[in-house]
């Protein structure tokens, strides 16, 4: 029997500025239980528009869209954005507060006692693999931007969340940070059962990172599907996009001999 997706959106519409921009143009998606879904598309495609939606953060002006099977009209937006976790593309920390205060903000707000939060925050530095002693009083200025994440990535999951939606998480990283980070997430989502929805610009590290993959162009969702099924779809763009990460794993498979020693 198929279960009901984690997030559904049926036919969902949002324009900005009376009108005149369509960013997301009848878009219907399913997001089933423990699925990783990458959004891919350009600038201005709509991704965070599509993402934003699922909490509220932006209302949908047309169609309906469930978490959990509720339709998130009917849920106040507060107790809903705390069921879902987020992670911004730079962190979005709160600079006056410390590592352990942004990751105890949520706990704070819903009024768990502070011994409680202190056991959390420290549960979640193991899980993101911040050392507790030399992070747990930074302030966020005194963090590498890979670190920043990781905090980001923690005060996402402090209250438990099902689902965790992320936007560009790992976009503004070097690329050796960036392929830890988004293995280190990946585990995660693996061993705490979650769900994500993750935005990035690169197919390269959609195909690596998630199980299916939607594609976003102009507010419309052109495609979706595994990396297998996405590489027979005949839309032009899909293959560009496809064209890039082909294109590098055969240089790679040629510059790149497999037996070296580095
Ligand atoms: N608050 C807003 N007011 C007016 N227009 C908006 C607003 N938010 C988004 N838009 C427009 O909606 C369209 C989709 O924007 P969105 O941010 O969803 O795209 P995106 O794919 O996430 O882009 P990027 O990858 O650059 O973050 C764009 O044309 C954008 O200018």
């Amino acid at each position: 029997m198929p279960t009901t997706p984690l997030i559904a959106y049926a036919r969902v519409a949002k324009t900005f500025d009376d009108g005149r921009v369509l960013a997301v143009d009848d878009v219907s998606l399913d997001v089933a239980e423990g699925e990783f879904l990458a959004i891919v598309g350009g600038s201005g495609s709509g991704k965070t528009t599509l993402l934003r939606l699922a909490n509220r953060l932006i209302e949908a002006d047309t169609g309906t869209i469930t978490v959990e099977g509720e339709d998130v009209r009917n849920v106040d937006p507060i107790l809903l954005r705390r069921r879902i976790g987020y992670v911004f593309q730079s962190g979005g920390l709160f600079p006056h507060l410390t590592v352990a205060g942004n990751i105890g903000i949520t706990p704070k707000l819903t009024g768990t006692p502070p011994e409680e939060i202190s056991a959390r925050v420290d549960e979640l530095l193991d899980l993101v693999r911040l050392d507790r002693a030399p992070y747990r009083d930074r302030l966020p200025h005194e963090l590498s931007g890979g670190q920043r994440q990781r905090v980001g990535v923690a005060r996402a999951l402090a209250a438990r969340p099902r689902i965790v939606l992320m936007d560009e998480p790992f976009g503004a990283l070097d690329p050796l940070t960036r392929d830890a980070l988004g293995d280190d997430y990946r585990e995660l989502h693996k061993k705490l059962g979650l769900t994500t929805v993750m935005i990035t610009h690169d197919m390269t590290e959609a195909i690596l990172l998630a199980d299916r993959i939607a594609v976003m162009r102009g507010g419309k969702l052109l495609a979706q599907g595994t990396p297998t099924e996405l590489s027979s779809s005949d839309d032009a763009y899909v293959g560009e996009l496809l064209r890039t990460p082909r294109r590098q794993a055969e240089r790679l498979g040629v510059l790149l001999p497999q037996d070296g020693a580095a």
